[in-house]
């Protein structure tokens, strides 16, 4: 059974994933993924610094997150850009391991973590959506608290995003991870059961 999952930014969806993986569910992640494809010597990195300028690159030659993430999350054009030159790839390489593992153990769940899924129209590729849902006020304090930004940069970044309430109302499945881990890890729990999924 494959499953797309999605959420907002610091939502949650990397714990609830590493909770799936740990009940025996595989795991295509797409952040993971988007990381592969801006590595030096991959062609979607050169494409994205001939776009952008050496600028958006540390001395080493690796990409300069931050920096490049400064541009387009306060940028709308910029970052339409990047989604161009990134997307395709990433959609390409997570459809490839997704269906490479339910082909190899049908029976397994097998979760594709794709942050923007409804952002980016993939929606469809999926019979079952789970999101993993916190307020907006929360998922702003665990964003400024894990990456170290400001209210404003981090405002910038979930506004660049689908309301995570209208991301709620479209999933088929929805955990709340707003309480701590371990209710989460309960919903969790009471999902796997549900699917009929072997313990
Ligand atoms: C802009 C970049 C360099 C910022 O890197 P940084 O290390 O700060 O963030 P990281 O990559 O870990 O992403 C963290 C979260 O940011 C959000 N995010 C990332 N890219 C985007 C985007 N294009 N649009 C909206 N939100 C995004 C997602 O919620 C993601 O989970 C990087 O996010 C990037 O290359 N984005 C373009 C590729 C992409 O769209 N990735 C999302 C995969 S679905
Ligand atoms: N239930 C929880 N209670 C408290 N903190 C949490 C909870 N779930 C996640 N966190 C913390 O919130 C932050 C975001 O969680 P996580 O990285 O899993 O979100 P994410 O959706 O994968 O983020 P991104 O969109 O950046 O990939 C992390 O610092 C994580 O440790």
């Amino acid at each position: 059974m494959i499953m797309g999952l999605t959420g907002g930014i610091a939502s949650g969806k990397s714990t609830v994933s590493a909770i799936l993986a740990e009940k025996g569910a595989k795991v295509v992640d797409a952040d993971a993924i988007a990381r592969e494809v801006m590595l030096p010597g991959h062609e979607v990195l050169a494409a994205v610094v001939k776009y952008f300028g050496e600028g958006i690159l540390l001395p080493d030659g690796t990409l300069n997150r931050n920096k490049l993430g400064e541009i387009v999350f306060n940028d709308p054009e910029a970052l339409k850009a990047l989604n161009g030159m990134t997307h395709p790839a990433i959609r390409r390489i997570t459809r490839e391991r997704m269906q490479a593992f339910d082909r190899e153990a049908p029976e397994r769940l097998v979760i594709a973590d794709i942050p923007l899924l409804y952002e980016s129209g993939q929606e469809d590729m999926f019979e079952r959506i789970l999101v993993v849902y916190v307020p907006r006020d929360i998922q702003l304090e665990r964003l400024m608290k894990r990456n170290g930004l400001t209210r404003e940069q981090a405002e910038a970044r979930l506004d660049s995003q689908m309301d995570i309430e209208l991301k709620r109302a479209k999933a088929d499945y929805v955990i709340n991870n707003s309480g701590d881990v371990a209710d989460t890890e309960r919903q969790i729990a009471v999902l796997w059961d549900r699917l009929g999924l072997p313990c």
